[in-house]
């Protein structure tokens, strides 16, 4: 690519040198006018006048504003130091720590930079140039990176510098966590800025331009650039994360916002050490490439306290390896590991050796562990039991210790995570509990597939019996208001209809369910999540597989928790999607130092227990009723549907006519839940849920599922009636030792026994039937001799169906077989769903009438119910008045019962 600039591109150029000139003279010129200094690169401060973190050296008299202007702070810690503050004027906030705050004095933030930059530097242009660093097959991509697109389905996340901005890599790193800075190599700070109040709620920052200050900005979730003042502005919400981030550029110093806390720096980089500061740690990821290297290695993080260098033979190497106290070799690997205490002398060494060039730990990975650098005496501390006292009982009481675990996990993220719990654990009583800690920055949002938004509804009732049931909102129309509940839930793809950036439709507590959805930056569903993530404070993100196939797949999920681990997409690609450069750009679908990977996202972000970690804590089955929706179904359907309801409502001659009443509203069910059935298998599948059962009562279903997985291209085994006896074996057998994805598509009454299908450990019950004894032969398909795991039992149950009276009369059921010892486990812990235990009198009564119609001493000959439900779905509508309106050729159902 050529580098000559276009007569135009000058010209522009120097439009934009002359305007930043203009501006920066204009800032001069008021902060002259307020009697203070302004913020300029030549007020270099004396590098002995302060400390990192201590108290300002600089004093500031205080900025005058209007009584317009004034801003007064939301946090009520800091509100009286304004309210008694005299005058008009707001005093400063290094007067406000002294004088009358109670709040820890506030500090400059105030960052040494190892290197200074150049005399003379205009504090509008790019502080540091990108370097010139050798672009090498393996290491050194990251320089060649590409720009903000070409990360493929995940570069333009959140916004990414582009490829003109200087590589902040190759900038001197930050020293702002060091302790005791070396006097000799203390630097200027060249550029200067403040915080001060914009709108309500909001606070700008009046700084010059820094490119690696632009990418903090650009990180932060609230930002905003007006284009008018060429200003950002922030919530300040983000404050203390601006400003923890900007500490960490070196040549900056921004002055405080009047009456915010001074950021918690300390507290973030306390655990820096004397020996190994961070400044100085992260000052070893840049400028390590050597143009005339024969000999290149790589350090790769192999446990939380170690590391290894991946590097062939070279004697220098090898003598500098051997210096090192806590160095060991494996004699398998032939690689040899250190202490991360020994990561700064080993790299000083190597860095010495002219032939050898290292690539060090990567920036996130230091910043993660950094507190492990310091040694021994600095390992990582006990994650603190979360003050959980506010929350319903029935929650926290009912929660597993694994669970609490998973909360304080999440506390101490800040309520920011990726819990990646293998599926069945519990992430949603996590999740909720998280969020309910929470509780005073509500409303939440929860965003879910489509399948699952009336589950979590249920959730929510069932866990926070303390909720008004009407506070919980389930949007289903794009015109629904988003925010008119205290818990709002929305489906991924309504979030992509809905006007996110609606200044009403932000939210601070976010649960993004099944969150490997926004897997692909291209997706709609990404897309639309995206302004949510930004805004939110607190961001629950769960899924049990969160990457199927590639490391690539997580990028979106680790940026929505911590958007600032990896900025940029290429840079996390090279170091652990392989990336290659081909002839049409980058290819980031490998992977590469996936152990490192996993540490990283396990110390920041991502909390995963698999079910034989958590086994002795767990049911050996766990039942759960998924409440599905039927609202898309057509009028027709829905007007038999509430016909067929009516009917079985009004008093009956006979029990024939009883029972016949009620099996055509179970059969409409069927035709009902055909839509929603088929979407959670999809949903399932699309989990990566890759061996499952999938149970239906009705031709009509069995044949729809069949269908769909056809379609997709989905491995499946059928067992219904017409299956000969010599072939239930062999397609039991095919299913069993399938090691790819592979559904077993089962009836419920002919494929309730007598099978071996333990390859899975999920069973899906699309439809419901009355005999509660099948149901649990049908589970015991999975949960026999040879399961090794938990299995979980979905009930797929629909609202205005027969499932109404269907779901209680099962649960009651199951109930006294509990009781007996017939049923491992007991429904009503494990699966109860309020809801539909209905006090509807006229409900009740329908319900009596299937326990009537159905009662075990009266039991349906199993075949004549298969008949009579084919009947059905061969297209024959039998008729509810079977006496009035029979079919001439076919039986109706009353035909199958008149014995
Ligand atoms: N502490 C608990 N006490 C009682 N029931 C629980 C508890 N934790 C989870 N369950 C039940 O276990 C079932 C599975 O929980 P949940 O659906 O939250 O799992 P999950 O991890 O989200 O699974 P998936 O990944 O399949 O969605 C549900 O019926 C839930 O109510």
């Amino acid at each position: 690519m050529s580098n000559q600039l276009t007569p135009e591109q000058q010209q522009r150029m120097e439009e934009n040198r002359r305007r930043a000139l203009e501006r920066r003279a204009q800032r001069l010129g008021q902060a002259a006018s307020l009697n203070r200094p302004a913020f300029s690169g030549s007020s270099v401060q004396s590098v002995q006048s302060h400390k990192p973190f201590a108290a300002p050296v600089r004093e500031e008299p205080p900025v005058p504003l209007s009584e317009s202007n004034r801003f007064v702070p939301p946090f009520k810690k800091n509100q009286s130091s304004h309210t008694k503050a005299p005058g008009p004027a707001l005093i400063s906030a290094a007067q406000t720590s002294r004088g009358v705050s109670t709040a820890p004095p506030p500090r400059k933030l105030q960052i040494i930079d190892a290197q200074p930059q150049n005399k003379g530097q205009h504090v509008n242009s790019p502080v540091l140039s990108g370097g010139s660093l050798a672009v090498k097959p393996t290491h050194a991509q990251s320089n060649n990176a590409p720009s903000s697109n070409s990360g493929g389905a995940v570069g333009s996340f959140y916004k990414q510098p582009s490829k003109s901005a200087p590589n902040p890599e190759a900038r001197p790193a930050p020293s702002s966590f060091a302790k005791n800075p070396a006097p000799a190599k203390r630097p200027a700070i060249s550029l200067r800025g403040k915080c001060v109040p914009h709108t309500e709620g909001r606070f700008r920052v009046e700084v010059g331009f820094h490119a690696q200050l632009i990418d903090v900005f650009k990180s932060i979730p609230s930002r905003n650039f007006d284009p008018a003042t060429k200003m950002w502005n922030f919530s300040l919400e983000d404050y203390q994360h601006l400003m923890q981030d900007a500490a960490a550029i070196a040549s900056v110093s921004l002055g405080l916002l009047e009456g915010m806390e001074a950021p918690d720096i300390e507290a973030a980089t306390s655990r820096a050490r004397d020996g190994a500061p961070l400044g100085a740690l992260l000052r070893l990821c840049s400028g390590w490439q050597k143009p005339g290297a024969i000999l290149q290695g790589q350090c790769v993080l192999v446990s939380p306290s170690k590391f290894e260098v991946d590097i062939g033979y070279h004697v220098d190497v090898i003598a500098a390896f051997k210096q090192m106290p806590t160095k060991s070799y494996d004699m398998t690997t032939r690689k040899w590991s250190f202490s991360l205490e020994d990561y700064k002398p080993l790299m000083d060494r190597l860095s010495g050796i002219a032939a050898v060039e290292v690539e060090p730990l990567p920036r996130a990975i230091i910043q993660a562990f950094c507190a492990r650098f310091q040694g021994p005496q600095a390992r990582s501390v006990d994650i603190p039991e979360a003050d959980l006292s506010n929350i319903d009982p029935t929650l926290t009481t009912s929660l597993m210790p694994f669970q609490r675990v998973g909360v304080n996990f999440a506390v101490s993220k800040e309520g920011r995570l990726l819990l990646a719990d293998d599926m069945g654990l519990g992430k949603t009583i996590q999740a909720m509990c998280i969020a309910a800690y929470y509780k005073s920055e509500w409303p939440v949002l929860v965003v879910a597939p489509s399948s699952v938004r009336f589950t979590w509804a249920e959730a929510f009732r069932r866990w926070l019996p303390s909720l008004e049931p009407d506070s919980i909102n389930v949007v289903v129309k794009a015109k629904d208001n988003l925010r008119s509940g205290l818990v709002n839930i929305i489906s991924y793809d309504l979030l992509s209809r809905i006007d996110k950036q609606h200044p009403g439709n932000s939210f601070k507590v976010l649960i993004m369910d099944e969150s490997h959805f926004m897997k692909n930056m291209k997706t709609a569903r990404c897309k639309a999540a995206l302004p949510l993530l930004k805004a939110a404070k607190r961001v629950v993100l769960l899924s049990g597989t969160p990457a199927m196939s590639r490391p690539a797949e997580l990028y979106t999920q680790i940026l929505a928790v911590r958007p600032t681990l990896y900025p940029r997409f290429h840079d996390f690609g090279v170091r652990y999607c392989d990336a290659k450069q081909m002839n049409w750009g980058w290819d980031y679908s490998g992977s590469s130092n996936l152990a490192e990977l996993k540490l990283l996202l396990e110390e920041c972000l991502m909390l995963r227990r698999l079910k034989s970690e958590v086994l002795s804590q767990l049911p050996a089955k766990q039942r759960k009723v998924v409440t599905i929706t039927i609202d898309g179904i057509s009028n027709r359907t829905k007007a038999a549907l509430s016909a067929a309801a009516k009917e079985l409502a009004k008093g009956h001659r006979n029990k024939t006519e009883e029972k016949e009443a009620l099996l055509v509203f179970y059969n409409y069910t069927a035709e009902a839940k055909l839509q929603a059935i088929m979407e959670y298998i999809t949903d399932m599948l699309e989990c990566g849920r890759e061996k499952f059962l999938v149970f239906a009562h009705h031709k009509l279903i069995l044949d729809h599922i069949t269908a769909e997985l056809s379609k997709k291209d989905v491995s499946f085994i059928r067992i219904d009636g017409a299956t000969p006896s010599a072939e239930r074996q062999l397609r039991c057998e095919k299913f069993q030792h399938s090691t790819k994805p592979y559904v077993a598509v089962l009836s419920i009454t002919a494929a309730n026994m007598g099978l071996t299908l333990h390859a899975a450990d999920l069973v899906i019950f699309a439809e419901l039937f009355w005999n509660p004894g099948v149901l649990i032969q049908a589970e015991d398909r999975v949960h026999r001799i040879g399961q090794t795991s938990n299995v979980n039992i979905h009930y797929l149950v629909a609202k205005g169906t027969a499932d109404d009276h269907l779901w209680p009369l099962i649960q009651e059921k199951m109930n006294v077989l509990e009781q007996v010892g017939l049923s491992e486990s007991n429904l009503s812990e494990n699966a109860i769903n309020s809801s539909f235990h209905s006090k509807d009198p006229n409900q009740r009564s329908i319900m009596e009438m299937f326990q009537r119609s159905f009662t075990a001493e009266d039991d349906i000959d199993e075949s004549l119910l298969v008949e009579a439900a084919n009947e059905w779905d061969d297209g024959t509508t039998p008729t509810v008045n079977n006496s009035n309106n029979k079919s001439t050729n076919k039986r109706s159902i009353g035909d199958y019962f008149s014995r």
